[in-house]
Protein backbone atom coordinates (compact mmCIF):
# COMPACT_ATOMS: atom_id res chain seq x y z
CA UNK A 1 0.00 0.00 0.00
CA UNK A 2 2.33 2.38 1.24
CA UNK A 3 4.73 1.49 -2.11
CA UNK A 4 1.43 2.00 -4.11
CA UNK A 5 0.96 5.53 -2.67
CA UNK A 6 4.75 6.28 -3.08
CA UNK A 7 4.40 5.07 -6.49
CA UNK A 8 1.15 7.51 -7.39
CA UNK A 9 2.63 10.26 -5.64
CA UNK A 10 5.95 9.40 -7.75
CA UNK A 11 3.81 9.39 -11.09
CA UNK A 12 1.35 12.38 -9.94
CA UNK A 13 4.60 14.01 -8.89
CA UNK A 14 6.40 13.39 -12.85
CA UNK A 15 3.38 14.39 -13.94
CA UNK A 16 3.10 17.73 -12.28
CA UNK A 17 6.96 18.31 -13.09
CA UNK A 18 6.26 17.29 -16.58
CA UNK A 19 3.14 19.72 -17.08
CA UNK A 20 5.17 22.47 -15.39
CA UNK A 21 7.47 21.74 -17.81
CA UNK A 22 5.21 22.09 -20.56
CA UNK A 23 3.95 25.28 -19.03
CA UNK A 24 7.23 27.02 -18.72
CA UNK A 25 8.84 26.00 -22.32
CA UNK A 26 5.37 27.13 -23.58
CA UNK A 27 5.43 30.31 -21.46
CA UNK A 28 9.44 30.90 -22.57
CA UNK A 29 7.76 30.63 -26.38
CA UNK A 30 5.69 32.73 -25.95
CA UNK A 31 8.07 35.30 -23.78
CA UNK A 32 10.62 35.21 -26.63
CA UNK A 33 8.03 36.17 -29.58
CA UNK A 34 6.62 38.95 -27.02
CA UNK A 35 10.58 40.11 -26.74
CA UNK A 36 10.89 39.68 -30.75
CA UNK A 37 8.03 41.51 -31.63
CA UNK A 38 8.83 44.04 -29.01
CA UNK A 39 12.05 44.76 -30.49
CA UNK A 40 11.17 44.41 -34.04
CA UNK A 41 8.67 47.26 -33.00
CA UNK A 42 11.44 49.11 -31.72
CA UNK A 43 13.39 48.95 -34.98
CA UNK A 44 10.40 49.92 -36.71
CA UNK A 45 9.57 53.02 -34.38
CA UNK A 46 13.02 54.28 -34.04
CA UNK A 47 14.14 53.67 -37.79
CA UNK A 48 10.51 55.42 -39.20
CA UNK A 49 11.63 58.22 -36.69
CA UNK A 50 15.04 58.38 -38.04
CA UNK A 51 13.76 58.41 -41.41
CA UNK A 52 12.00 61.75 -40.25
CA UNK A 53 14.66 63.21 -38.47
CA UNK A 54 16.03 62.93 -42.14
CA UNK A 55 13.57 64.56 -43.87
CA UNK A 56 14.30 67.19 -41.37
CA UNK A 57 16.52 69.88 -44.25
CA UNK A 58 13.88 68.38 -46.95
CA UNK A 59 10.92 70.24 -44.91
CA UNK A 60 12.46 73.34 -44.45
CA UNK A 61 13.77 73.96 -47.91
CA UNK A 62 17.12 74.08 -46.83
CA UNK A 63 20.16 72.64 -49.28
CA UNK A 64 21.38 69.41 -47.43
CA UNK A 65 23.67 66.53 -47.81
CA UNK A 66 21.83 63.61 -47.99
CA UNK A 67 22.93 61.32 -44.79
CA UNK A 68 25.38 58.12 -46.25
CA UNK A 69 24.26 55.63 -43.30
CA UNK A 70 21.16 55.50 -41.31
CA UNK A 71 22.80 56.13 -37.70
CA UNK A 72 26.17 57.46 -38.81
CA UNK A 73 24.26 60.90 -40.74
CA UNK A 74 27.04 62.57 -43.19
CA UNK A 75 29.95 61.17 -40.51
CA UNK A 76 31.14 58.23 -42.61
CA UNK A 77 33.66 59.50 -44.20
CA UNK A 78 35.18 60.71 -41.02
CA UNK A 79 34.02 57.18 -39.00
CA UNK A 80 34.82 54.99 -42.11
CA UNK A 81 37.27 56.64 -44.17
CA UNK A 82 39.78 58.01 -42.06
CA UNK A 83 38.97 61.88 -42.64
CA UNK A 84 40.84 63.97 -40.15
CA UNK A 85 38.27 65.59 -37.98
CA UNK A 86 39.72 69.26 -38.87
CA UNK A 87 38.80 68.53 -42.99
CA UNK A 88 35.63 66.98 -41.88
CA UNK A 89 33.27 70.75 -41.82
CA UNK A 90 35.77 71.74 -44.90
CA UNK A 91 33.98 69.06 -47.28
CA UNK A 92 30.84 69.64 -46.49
CA UNK A 93 31.37 73.22 -47.07
CA UNK A 94 33.04 72.10 -50.55
CA UNK A 95 29.78 69.48 -51.05
CA UNK A 96 27.03 71.92 -50.49
CA UNK A 97 28.73 74.64 -52.72
CA UNK A 98 26.97 77.30 -54.25
CA UNK A 99 24.24 77.66 -52.09
CA UNK A 100 24.98 80.40 -48.86
CA UNK A 101 23.94 77.97 -46.07
CA UNK A 102 23.07 74.37 -46.00
CA UNK A 103 22.37 71.33 -43.62
CA UNK A 104 23.86 68.31 -43.03
CA UNK A 105 22.92 64.86 -40.26
CA UNK A 106 26.21 64.58 -37.79
CA UNK A 107 25.05 61.28 -36.87
CA UNK A 108 21.45 61.59 -36.53
CA UNK A 109 21.48 65.38 -35.04
CA UNK A 110 20.75 67.79 -37.79
CA UNK A 111 23.45 70.45 -38.40
CA UNK A 112 23.20 73.89 -39.87
CA UNK A 113 26.31 75.51 -41.43
CA UNK A 114 26.72 78.42 -42.70
CA UNK A 115 28.25 79.19 -46.03
CA UNK A 116 28.33 83.00 -47.32
CA UNK A 117 30.34 85.51 -45.51
CA UNK A 118 27.83 88.13 -45.12
CA UNK A 119 25.23 85.25 -43.03
CA UNK A 120 28.76 84.37 -40.86
CA UNK A 121 28.95 87.94 -40.17
CA UNK A 122 24.96 88.30 -39.33
CA UNK A 123 25.48 84.97 -36.66
CA UNK A 124 28.92 85.97 -35.28
CA UNK A 125 28.22 89.88 -35.04
CA UNK A 126 24.89 91.11 -35.84
CA UNK A 127 22.48 88.61 -34.70
CA UNK A 128 24.98 87.61 -31.82
CA UNK A 129 21.81 87.80 -29.40
CA UNK A 130 20.44 84.52 -31.31
CA UNK A 131 24.29 82.34 -31.68
CA UNK A 132 25.71 83.93 -28.22
CA UNK A 133 26.68 80.62 -26.87
CA UNK A 134 28.70 77.06 -27.98
CA UNK A 135 26.48 74.72 -26.28
CA UNK A 136 29.63 73.25 -24.71
CA UNK A 137 28.65 70.06 -23.91
CA UNK A 138 32.35 70.16 -22.32
CA UNK A 139 30.56 71.89 -18.91
CA UNK A 140 29.87 69.94 -16.33
CA UNK A 141 28.51 71.70 -13.01
CA UNK A 142 30.50 68.60 -11.13
CA UNK A 143 34.20 69.97 -12.46
CA UNK A 144 34.97 73.49 -11.40
CA UNK A 145 37.62 73.59 -14.33
CA UNK A 146 35.00 73.26 -16.92
CA UNK A 147 33.31 76.20 -15.92
CA UNK A 148 35.43 78.21 -18.06
CA UNK A 149 34.74 81.34 -20.14
CA UNK A 150 34.76 79.11 -23.55
CA UNK A 151 32.70 76.73 -22.32
CA UNK A 152 30.11 79.22 -20.17
CA UNK A 153 27.06 80.46 -22.04
CA UNK A 154 24.44 83.15 -21.56
CA UNK A 155 24.63 85.72 -19.00
CA UNK A 156 27.39 83.57 -16.93
CA UNK A 157 29.94 84.30 -19.54
CA UNK A 158 28.54 87.98 -20.67
CA UNK A 159 29.57 89.02 -17.22
CA UNK A 160 32.34 87.27 -17.04
CA UNK A 161 34.06 88.38 -19.98
CA UNK A 162 32.75 91.97 -19.21
CA UNK A 163 35.34 91.29 -16.13
CA UNK A 164 37.83 89.88 -17.67
CA UNK A 165 38.28 91.25 -20.65
CA UNK A 166 40.45 94.36 -19.44
CA UNK A 167 43.25 92.15 -18.55
CA UNK A 168 43.90 91.56 -21.99
CA UNK A 169 44.34 95.23 -22.89
CA UNK A 170 47.96 96.14 -25.19
CA UNK A 171 49.31 97.73 -21.58
CA UNK A 172 48.60 95.11 -19.12
CA UNK A 173 50.09 92.31 -22.31
CA UNK A 174 53.36 94.48 -22.73
CA UNK A 175 54.23 94.16 -19.52
CA UNK A 176 54.37 90.63 -19.62
CA UNK A 177 56.56 91.21 -22.40
CA UNK A 178 59.63 90.86 -20.70
CA UNK A 179 58.31 87.38 -19.50
CA UNK A 180 58.17 86.13 -22.83
CA UNK A 181 61.37 87.93 -23.97
CA UNK A 182 62.73 85.35 -21.21
CA UNK A 183 61.88 82.36 -22.19
CA UNK A 184 62.35 83.13 -26.07
CA UNK A 185 66.34 83.53 -25.24
CA UNK A 186 66.31 80.04 -23.21
CA UNK A 187 64.64 78.77 -26.77
CA UNK A 188 67.69 80.19 -28.97
CA UNK A 189 70.66 79.05 -26.62
CA UNK A 190 68.17 75.48 -26.56
CA UNK A 191 68.60 75.35 -30.53
CA UNK A 192 72.36 76.46 -30.32
CA UNK A 193 73.33 73.70 -27.75
CA UNK A 194 70.75 71.24 -29.81
CA UNK A 195 72.18 72.11 -33.02
CA UNK A 196 75.56 71.10 -32.07
CA UNK A 197 75.04 67.46 -31.98
CA UNK A 198 71.43 67.11 -33.83
CA UNK A 199 71.36 67.15 -37.82
CA UNK A 200 67.79 67.88 -37.17
CA UNK A 201 64.90 69.36 -34.74
CA UNK A 202 61.85 68.47 -34.60
CA UNK A 203 60.21 71.38 -34.38
CA UNK A 204 56.57 70.60 -33.00
CA UNK A 205 58.18 69.11 -29.76
CA UNK A 206 59.89 71.85 -29.46
CA UNK A 207 57.46 75.18 -30.08
CA UNK A 208 55.15 72.92 -27.65
CA UNK A 209 57.78 73.17 -24.86
CA UNK A 210 58.18 77.20 -25.50
CA UNK A 211 54.64 77.95 -25.36
CA UNK A 212 54.70 75.82 -21.80
CA UNK A 213 57.18 77.93 -20.78
CA UNK A 214 55.62 81.40 -21.67
CA UNK A 215 51.94 80.38 -20.58
CA UNK A 216 53.44 78.98 -17.31
CA UNK A 217 55.43 81.98 -16.90
CA UNK A 218 52.90 84.24 -17.76
CA UNK A 219 49.81 82.94 -16.00
CA UNK A 220 50.81 81.12 -12.54
CA UNK A 221 54.16 83.19 -12.44
CA UNK A 222 56.15 80.02 -12.52
CA UNK A 223 58.73 78.66 -14.40
CA UNK A 224 57.99 75.30 -16.06
CA UNK A 225 61.65 74.51 -17.50
CA UNK A 226 59.96 72.77 -19.76
CA UNK A 227 62.49 73.76 -22.78
CA UNK A 228 65.27 72.69 -20.50
CA UNK A 229 63.63 69.33 -19.32
CA UNK A 230 61.24 67.56 -21.46
CA UNK A 231 59.65 65.26 -19.19
CA UNK A 232 58.27 68.72 -16.58
CA UNK A 233 55.30 67.92 -14.99
CA UNK A 234 53.80 71.38 -16.87
CA UNK A 235 54.06 69.27 -20.61
CA UNK A 236 52.97 65.93 -19.02
CA UNK A 237 49.97 67.75 -18.29
CA UNK A 238 49.77 69.76 -21.43
CA UNK A 239 49.85 65.83 -23.05
CA UNK A 240 47.34 64.84 -20.82
CA UNK A 241 44.91 67.30 -21.59
CA UNK A 242 45.07 67.34 -25.31
CA UNK A 243 45.61 63.29 -25.30
CA UNK A 244 43.00 61.99 -28.48
CA UNK A 245 42.28 59.21 -26.92
CA UNK A 246 40.65 60.66 -24.34
CA UNK A 247 39.35 63.29 -26.45
CA UNK A 248 37.92 60.82 -28.94
CA UNK A 249 35.55 58.96 -26.34
CA UNK A 250 34.13 62.19 -24.64
CA UNK A 251 33.40 63.98 -27.81
CA UNK A 252 31.80 60.81 -29.26
CA UNK A 253 29.67 60.17 -25.98
CA UNK A 254 29.14 64.05 -26.28
CA UNK A 255 28.35 64.89 -29.85
CA UNK A 256 25.47 62.04 -29.25
CA UNK A 257 24.61 60.48 -26.05
CA UNK A 258 25.88 63.76 -24.14
CA UNK A 259 23.35 61.94 -21.03
CA UNK A 260 25.20 59.07 -21.19
CA UNK A 261 28.35 60.55 -20.33
CA UNK A 262 26.88 61.95 -17.11
CA UNK A 263 25.13 58.52 -16.33
CA UNK A 264 28.27 56.99 -16.74
CA UNK A 265 30.29 59.58 -14.98
CA UNK A 266 32.67 59.75 -17.74
CA UNK A 267 35.33 62.76 -16.25
CA UNK A 268 35.59 65.43 -19.19
CA UNK A 269 38.96 66.50 -17.57
CA UNK A 270 41.62 64.25 -16.55
CA UNK A 271 41.20 63.36 -12.50
CA UNK A 272 45.21 64.09 -12.09
CA UNK A 273 44.73 67.39 -14.35
CA UNK A 274 42.25 68.24 -12.12
CA UNK A 275 44.13 67.95 -9.28
CA UNK A 276 47.47 69.49 -10.45
CA UNK A 277 45.96 72.78 -11.41
CA UNK A 278 43.52 73.35 -8.08
CA UNK A 279 46.40 72.85 -6.06
CA UNK A 280 48.70 74.58 -7.98
CA UNK A 281 46.61 77.75 -8.42
CA UNK A 282 45.35 77.14 -4.18
CA UNK A 283 48.64 76.79 -3.17
CA UNK A 284 50.44 80.12 -5.51
CA UNK A 285 47.52 82.15 -4.23
CA UNK A 286 48.21 81.32 -0.31
CA UNK A 287 52.11 81.92 -1.09
CA UNK A 288 51.41 85.26 -2.96
CA UNK A 289 48.96 86.50 -0.09
CA UNK A 290 51.30 85.75 2.57
CA UNK A 291 54.05 86.88 1.17
CA UNK A 292 52.68 89.98 -0.41
CA UNK A 293 54.07 88.75 -3.74
CA UNK A 294 53.05 90.78 -7.21
CA UNK A 295 54.23 89.75 -10.37
CA UNK A 296 52.41 91.53 -13.18
CA UNK A 297 50.91 88.26 -14.93
CA UNK A 298 47.50 87.01 -15.34
CA UNK A 299 47.03 85.36 -11.83
CA UNK A 300 47.52 88.03 -10.49
CA UNK A 301 45.11 90.10 -12.72
CA UNK A 302 42.61 87.71 -11.67
CA UNK A 303 43.16 87.26 -7.78
CA UNK A 304 42.70 91.82 -8.10
CA UNK A 305 39.99 91.13 -10.50
CA UNK A 306 38.50 88.32 -7.41
CA UNK A 307 38.95 90.54 -4.79
CA UNK A 308 37.49 94.07 -6.39
CA UNK A 309 34.05 91.95 -7.55
CA UNK A 310 33.94 90.16 -3.87
CA UNK A 311 33.99 93.96 -2.33
CA UNK A 312 31.41 95.05 -4.31
CA UNK A 313 29.32 92.27 -3.88
CA UNK A 314 29.34 92.84 0.08
CA UNK A 315 29.33 96.69 -0.69
CA UNK A 316 26.23 97.23 -2.48
CA UNK A 317 24.74 93.53 -3.27
CA UNK A 318 24.45 94.76 -6.47
CA UNK A 319 26.20 92.38 -8.26
CA UNK A 320 25.18 89.35 -6.97
CA UNK A 321 23.98 87.10 -9.48
CA UNK A 322 28.06 86.48 -9.83
CA UNK A 323 30.75 85.27 -7.59
CA UNK A 324 34.04 85.09 -8.77
CA UNK A 325 35.54 82.48 -6.31
CA UNK A 326 38.56 80.45 -6.47
CA UNK A 327 36.94 78.00 -8.70
CA UNK A 328 35.89 80.59 -11.39
CA UNK A 329 39.11 81.71 -10.62
CA UNK A 330 41.41 78.61 -11.62
CA UNK A 331 38.84 77.23 -14.26
CA UNK A 332 39.85 81.08 -15.99
CA UNK A 333 43.86 80.01 -15.33
CA UNK A 334 43.37 76.72 -16.79
CA UNK A 335 41.65 77.77 -19.95
CA UNK A 336 44.02 80.76 -20.65
CA UNK A 337 46.65 77.56 -19.81
CA UNK A 338 44.69 75.17 -22.19
CA UNK A 339 43.79 77.59 -24.84
CA UNK A 340 47.54 79.20 -24.62
CA UNK A 341 49.51 76.87 -25.61
CA UNK A 342 48.90 74.60 -28.18
CA UNK A 343 47.28 77.05 -30.23
CA UNK A 344 50.30 79.39 -30.45
CA UNK A 345 52.59 76.54 -30.65
CA UNK A 346 51.09 75.13 -33.73
CA UNK A 347 51.07 78.42 -35.19
CA UNK A 348 54.65 78.56 -34.53
CA UNK A 349 55.10 74.80 -36.26
CA UNK A 350 53.20 75.85 -39.38
CA UNK A 351 54.93 79.02 -39.92
CA UNK A 352 58.37 77.54 -39.28
CA UNK A 353 57.63 74.76 -41.93
CA UNK A 354 56.45 77.04 -45.02
CA UNK A 355 59.55 79.68 -43.76
CA UNK A 356 61.77 76.21 -44.52
CA UNK A 357 59.46 75.61 -47.34
CA UNK A 358 59.85 79.06 -49.21
CA UNK A 359 63.45 80.11 -48.77
CA UNK A 360 62.89 83.37 -50.86
CA UNK A 361 59.75 84.23 -47.98
CA UNK A 362 62.14 83.37 -45.29
CA UNK A 363 64.63 85.65 -46.33
CA UNK A 364 62.26 88.23 -47.26
CA UNK A 365 61.30 88.30 -43.10
CA UNK A 366 64.58 88.06 -42.13
CA UNK A 367 66.03 91.06 -44.15
CA UNK A 368 62.57 92.71 -42.66
CA UNK A 369 63.46 91.77 -39.01
CA UNK A 370 67.64 93.14 -39.77
CA UNK A 371 66.31 96.53 -40.96
CA UNK A 372 63.35 97.11 -38.18
CA UNK A 373 66.20 95.95 -35.45
CA UNK A 374 68.68 98.54 -37.01
CA UNK A 375 66.51 100.97 -36.17
CA UNK A 376 66.34 100.26 -32.61
CA UNK A 377 69.59 99.21 -31.19
CA UNK A 378 69.06 95.71 -31.89
CA UNK A 379 66.99 95.60 -29.07
CA UNK A 380 64.08 92.95 -29.89
CA UNK A 381 61.47 94.86 -27.51
CA UNK A 382 57.96 95.34 -27.45
CA UNK A 383 58.10 98.49 -29.86
CA UNK A 384 60.07 96.84 -32.44
CA UNK A 385 57.93 93.71 -32.51
CA UNK A 386 54.88 96.11 -33.91
CA UNK A 387 56.85 97.35 -36.71
CA UNK A 388 57.37 94.18 -38.30
CA UNK A 389 54.64 94.49 -40.95
CA UNK A 390 55.69 91.54 -42.95
CA UNK A 391 56.32 89.22 -40.20
CA UNK A 392 52.53 89.85 -39.64
CA UNK A 393 51.60 89.18 -43.07
CA UNK A 394 53.22 85.55 -42.64
CA UNK A 395 51.72 84.62 -39.05
CA UNK A 396 47.89 85.82 -40.93
CA UNK A 397 48.83 83.84 -43.77
CA UNK A 398 50.18 81.06 -41.63
CA UNK A 399 46.89 80.77 -39.52
CA UNK A 400 44.55 80.91 -43.00
CA UNK A 401 46.14 77.82 -44.63
CA UNK A 402 46.31 76.22 -40.90
CA UNK A 403 43.74 77.29 -39.09
CA UNK A 404 44.39 75.91 -35.79
CA UNK A 405 40.99 75.95 -34.76
CA UNK A 406 39.24 75.12 -38.10
CA UNK A 407 36.12 75.64 -37.39
CA UNK A 408 33.33 77.49 -34.91
CA UNK A 409 29.86 76.11 -33.29
CA UNK A 410 27.16 77.92 -32.32
CA UNK A 411 23.88 77.11 -30.79
CA UNK A 412 20.97 79.06 -31.61
CA UNK A 413 18.90 80.40 -28.52
CA UNK A 414 16.23 81.55 -29.74
CA UNK A 415 14.21 80.57 -33.00
CA UNK A 416 15.44 82.33 -35.62
CA UNK A 417 14.24 83.76 -39.36
CA UNK A 418 16.99 83.68 -42.08
CA UNK A 419 17.23 87.35 -43.18
CA UNK A 420 15.87 87.79 -46.57
CA UNK A 421 14.82 84.32 -46.67
CA UNK A 422 11.76 82.73 -45.04
CA UNK A 423 14.20 79.48 -43.33
CA UNK A 424 13.34 79.13 -39.95
CA UNK A 425 16.39 77.81 -37.03
CA UNK A 426 14.81 76.22 -34.45
CA UNK A 427 15.86 76.69 -30.58
CA UNK A 428 18.50 74.18 -29.65
CA UNK A 429 19.70 74.06 -33.75
CA UNK A 430 23.80 73.49 -34.21
CA UNK A 431 25.27 75.94 -36.61
CA UNK A 432 28.69 75.62 -37.67
CA UNK A 433 31.12 78.37 -38.97
CA UNK A 434 33.59 76.25 -41.44
CA UNK A 435 36.36 78.40 -41.31
CA UNK A 436 39.00 75.95 -42.83
CA UNK A 437 36.20 76.32 -45.92
CA UNK A 438 35.88 80.05 -46.12
CA UNK A 439 40.20 79.90 -45.74
CA UNK A 440 40.65 77.57 -48.63
CA UNK A 441 38.35 79.18 -51.11
CA UNK A 442 39.40 80.16 -54.34
CA UNK A 443 36.83 82.77 -54.32
CA UNK A 444 38.25 84.93 -51.74
CA UNK A 445 41.72 83.65 -51.92
CA UNK A 446 43.00 82.75 -55.66
CA UNK A 447 45.27 79.81 -55.30
CA UNK A 448 44.42 78.68 -52.23
CA UNK A 449 46.82 75.90 -51.29
CA UNK A 450 49.71 77.64 -52.04
CA UNK A 451 51.54 79.99 -49.14
CA UNK A 452 51.51 83.80 -50.60
CA UNK A 453 52.04 86.09 -47.55
CA UNK A 454 50.82 88.89 -50.07
CA UNK A 455 47.36 87.71 -49.23
CA UNK A 456 47.47 90.06 -46.51
CA UNK A 457 48.92 93.24 -47.60
CA UNK A 458 46.44 96.34 -46.89
CA UNK A 459 44.94 96.14 -50.42
CA UNK A 460 44.43 92.45 -50.56
CA UNK A 461 42.39 92.61 -47.08
CA UNK A 462 40.45 95.59 -48.66
CA UNK A 463 39.67 93.44 -51.64
CA UNK A 464 37.88 90.54 -49.64
CA UNK A 465 34.77 90.51 -47.84
CA UNK A 466 34.49 90.83 -43.95
CA UNK A 467 34.49 87.38 -42.27
CA UNK A 468 36.32 85.46 -44.92
CA UNK A 469 39.21 85.46 -42.31
CA UNK A 470 38.82 83.42 -38.54
CA UNK A 471 41.17 82.28 -37.05
CA UNK A 472 40.50 83.98 -33.86
CA UNK A 473 36.63 83.88 -34.59
CA UNK A 474 34.58 87.05 -34.89
CA UNK A 475 32.21 89.05 -32.77
CA UNK A 476 31.58 89.63 -29.26
CA UNK A 477 33.06 85.93 -28.55
CA UNK A 478 35.99 86.47 -30.84
CA UNK A 479 39.38 85.32 -28.74
CA UNK A 480 39.88 86.72 -25.94
CA UNK A 481 43.74 85.95 -25.84
CA UNK A 482 44.32 86.94 -29.55
CA UNK A 483 47.10 90.07 -28.69
CA UNK A 484 48.47 87.47 -26.59
CA UNK A 485 49.12 84.85 -28.71
CA UNK A 486 49.80 87.06 -31.55
CA UNK A 487 52.70 88.29 -29.67
CA UNK A 488 54.29 84.99 -28.57
CA UNK A 489 53.95 83.90 -32.43
CA UNK A 490 55.55 86.77 -33.46
CA UNK A 491 58.38 87.08 -30.34
CA UNK A 492 59.26 83.40 -30.93
CA UNK A 493 59.41 83.72 -34.83
CA UNK A 494 61.46 87.42 -34.97
CA UNK A 495 64.36 85.84 -32.62
CA UNK A 496 64.38 82.62 -34.36
CA UNK A 497 64.54 83.71 -37.93
CA UNK A 498 67.03 86.57 -36.72
CA UNK A 499 69.28 83.86 -35.50
CA UNK A 500 68.75 80.71 -37.48
CA UNK A 501 68.61 79.73 -40.83
CA UNK A 502 65.82 76.76 -41.59
CA UNK A 503 65.17 74.28 -44.35
CA UNK A 504 63.24 71.16 -44.97
CA UNK A 505 65.31 67.81 -43.71
CA UNK A 506 65.29 65.36 -45.90
CA UNK A 507 63.73 62.59 -43.28
CA UNK A 508 60.42 64.78 -43.10
CA UNK A 509 57.22 62.77 -44.63
CA UNK A 510 55.64 65.04 -47.48
CA UNK A 511 52.76 65.65 -48.23
CA UNK A 512 51.85 65.35 -44.16
CA UNK A 513 47.64 64.94 -43.14
CA UNK A 514 46.70 65.86 -40.20
CA UNK A 515 46.16 63.82 -37.01
CA UNK A 516 42.50 62.38 -37.23
CA UNK A 517 40.96 62.86 -33.96
CA UNK A 518 42.23 66.11 -32.85
CA UNK A 519 40.26 69.42 -32.97
CA UNK A 520 43.06 71.16 -33.12
CA UNK A 521 44.87 71.37 -36.77
CA UNK A 522 47.96 69.47 -36.32
CA UNK A 523 50.19 67.61 -38.39
CA UNK A 524 50.31 63.51 -37.92
CA UNK A 525 54.36 63.60 -38.93
CA UNK A 526 56.80 64.89 -36.67
CA UNK A 527 58.12 68.30 -38.02
CA UNK A 528 61.63 68.00 -38.86
CA UNK A 529 63.43 70.98 -40.01
CA UNK A 530 67.50 71.86 -40.47
CA UNK A 531 68.69 74.78 -38.63
CA UNK A 532 71.90 76.32 -39.06
CA UNK A 533 73.45 79.49 -36.53
CA UNK A 534 73.46 82.62 -39.24
CA UNK A 535 76.86 84.06 -39.53
CA UNK A 536 76.39 87.65 -38.75
CA UNK A 537 80.39 88.63 -39.82
C1 LIG B 1 47.51 81.66 -32.16
C2 LIG B 1 46.89 81.54 -31.03
C3 LIG B 1 45.40 81.39 -30.84
C4 LIG B 1 44.42 81.03 -31.73
C5 LIG B 1 44.58 80.67 -33.21
C6 LIG B 1 43.15 81.07 -31.02
C7 LIG B 1 41.91 80.80 -31.59
C8 LIG B 1 40.70 80.92 -30.92
C9 LIG B 1 39.41 80.75 -31.53
C10 LIG B 1 39.16 80.41 -33.00
C11 LIG B 1 38.47 80.92 -30.57
C12 LIG B 1 36.94 80.82 -30.76
C13 LIG B 1 36.40 82.20 -31.11
C14 LIG B 1 34.93 82.20 -31.51
O1 LIG B 1 34.21 81.27 -31.16
O2 LIG B 1 34.50 83.17 -32.17
C15 LIG B 1 39.15 81.22 -29.34
C16 LIG B 1 38.52 81.48 -28.13
C17 LIG B 1 39.21 81.68 -26.96
N1 LIG B 1 40.58 81.79 -26.80
FE1 LIG B 1 41.98 81.69 -28.27
N2 LIG B 1 43.39 81.41 -29.72
C18 LIG B 1 44.74 81.62 -29.57
C19 LIG B 1 45.40 82.01 -28.41
C20 LIG B 1 44.81 82.18 -27.19
C21 LIG B 1 45.50 82.55 -25.97
C22 LIG B 1 47.00 82.85 -25.88
C23 LIG B 1 44.57 82.58 -24.97
C24 LIG B 1 44.73 82.93 -23.51
C25 LIG B 1 45.80 83.32 -22.92
C26 LIG B 1 43.28 82.23 -25.56
C27 LIG B 1 42.09 82.15 -24.88
C28 LIG B 1 40.85 81.96 -25.46
C29 LIG B 1 39.60 81.97 -24.72
C30 LIG B 1 39.45 82.13 -23.21
C31 LIG B 1 38.58 81.82 -25.65
C32 LIG B 1 37.07 81.81 -25.36
C33 LIG B 1 36.55 83.26 -25.49
C34 LIG B 1 35.06 83.41 -25.20
O3 LIG B 1 34.29 82.51 -25.47
O4 LIG B 1 34.69 84.48 -24.70
N3 LIG B 1 43.48 82.00 -26.90
N4 LIG B 1 40.52 81.21 -29.58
Amino acid sequence: MRCVYIDWHRRRYCVQVQSHLVIRSKCSVTMFVEVLLFIICLFIFAYSRIKKIHKYWLKKNVPFIKPKNLLLGNTTELLLKGLPLVKYHETIYNELAPHPYGGYFHFIKPVFIARHPDLVKTILIKDFQYFMNRGSSFMDEREPLTLNLFNLGDEKWRNLRTKITPTFTSGKIKIMFNLMKECTEELTNLVDETIKTEQEIEIKELMSRFTTDIISSCVFGLKSNTLKNPDSIFREMGKRIFSTRTNRVTSFLNSIFPWLRRLLNYKMIDPQVNDFFMNLVKDTIQYRETNKVTRNDFLDLLIALRNETNAQLNDTDADKKFEFNDGILTAQCFVFFVAGYETSSGTLTFALFELAKNQQIQNKVRQEIDEVLSQFDDELNYESVQKMIYLDQVINETLRLYPILPFLVRVCSKTYTLPDDDVVIEKGTRVIIPILGLHHDPEYYPNPLQFNPDNFTKEAKQSRPNCTYLPFGEGPRICIGMRFGLLQVKLGLAMLIRNFTFDLSPNLKLPFGFKKYSILTTADEDMLLTCKRRDFE
